[in-house]
């Protein structure tokens, strides 16, 4: 029989640690319960592995940081280099888990497996999720086949891409898709299945492995509307070091905003990214005739924001940024 693995469990907080009223699904405080509880509410999680915990934060996740960033990659790397650790599982809040997700895919220097998951329901819910999802996301971390894949993010029995993961319900536990690129894989008591690779680049080959995440570039999304006020634009153009328009359809925007756009002349990177969760934002001579933005490509504003952060924090060029957009 192989060897026990050696796990590492990283907490950051979320509603997999909630607690609230006894059975009830909604009305909980995230991001309560220390890890070692949450941990030993799981029937049998000790046979499949030996466990090590760690808590970086308690909080939900929309109170995440790049401080906590910062301190998951630092304790990240260093659980790669310790021989006694085969992988790592981080647990953490639904809301903004893509985002953790690509972001950890991007800069992590490691090779191990990275599984991030988290719960919709509080550990003190009828039916809570989260035992099994930290049962599933400790399985695949400990499965060899999880190794140089990038950050995974394993919920309800389904394996995601770190780079394409989005919450896609606000209910079910079901919340989790990466809509047409499908799923990695599956993972269910004693069986992995990973079936798909994600294509673009990522941890140990990605460029932004060695970003020191401290003082990071500000950036924020400008989301379109009928009428959107471009006196808005206009202001975070000038107050921000890069801003991402959540366009219409193709990443597209009124001629109002158009107009700010092609006026601009100043530092702060202009990203054109879509609101819409399934097709591409392409550079477009209709919207962007005087090439004046970096198009997104499929990849959500939220995501484009965080990809804008790394390559502005190079001090890249806008072509290098557009690179970017294209190979990440
Ligand atoms: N289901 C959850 O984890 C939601 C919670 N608000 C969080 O993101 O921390």
């Amino acid at each position: 029989m192989a060897e026990k693995k050696k796990i590492a469990v990283i907490a950051t907080g979320g509603t997999i640690a909630g607690t609230g009223p006894a059975g009830d699904a909604a009305g909980y405080r995230a991001g309560e319960l220390p890890v070692e509880e949450v941990v030993s509410s799981v029937p049998g999680l000790g046979e499949i592995a030996d466990l090590e915990m760690h808590t970086v934060c308690q909080v939900d996740s929309n109170d995440i940081t790049f401080g906590a960033y910062r301190e998951v990659k630092n304790l990240v790397e260093q659980l790669e280099a310790d021989p006694s650790v085969d992988g790592v599982v981080i647990t953490h809040g639904t809301d903004t888990l893509e985002e953790t997700a690509f972001l950890l895919n991007l800069v992590l220097d490691v090779t191990k497996p990275v599984v991030i998951t988290g719960a919709m329901r509080p550990a003190t819910a009828t039916s809570a999720d989260g035992p099994a999802n930290l049962m599933q996301a400790v399985r695949l971390a400990a499965d060899d086949s999880a190794r140089g894949m990038g950050v995974l993010a394993v919920f309800s029995n389904m394996v995601f891409a770190g780079r394409d993961v989005k919450k896609t319900d606000s209910m079910s536990t079901d919340a989790f898709r990466q809509n047409e690129f499908g799923l990695l894989g599956y993972v269910r008591d004693r069986t992995v299945s990973l079936i798909h690779r994600a294509y673009r680049f990522h941890t140990s080959k990605s460029r932004f492995n060695d970003v020191d995440l401290r003082d990071m570039p500000r950036v924020e999304i400008f989301y379109v509307h009928e009428e959107s006020d471009p006196g808005l634009l206009r202001y975070m153009l000038e107050s921000y070091d890069g801003v991402v328009i959540a366009g219409t359809g193709a990443g597209n925007y009124p001629k109002a905003v158009q107009d700010v756009i092609e006026a601009w002349d100043g530092d702060c990177m202009i990203v054109r990214a879509s609101r819409l969760p399934e097709g591409e934002a392409i550079p477009d001579a209709v919207f962007d005739p005087k090439e004046k933005t970096i198009a997104a490509y499929d990849l959500m504003p939220h995501k484009a924001r965080l990809l804008l952060m790394l390559g502005l924090k190079k001090g890249e060029s806008m072509e290098e940024i557009q690179e970017d957009f294209r190979v990440y």
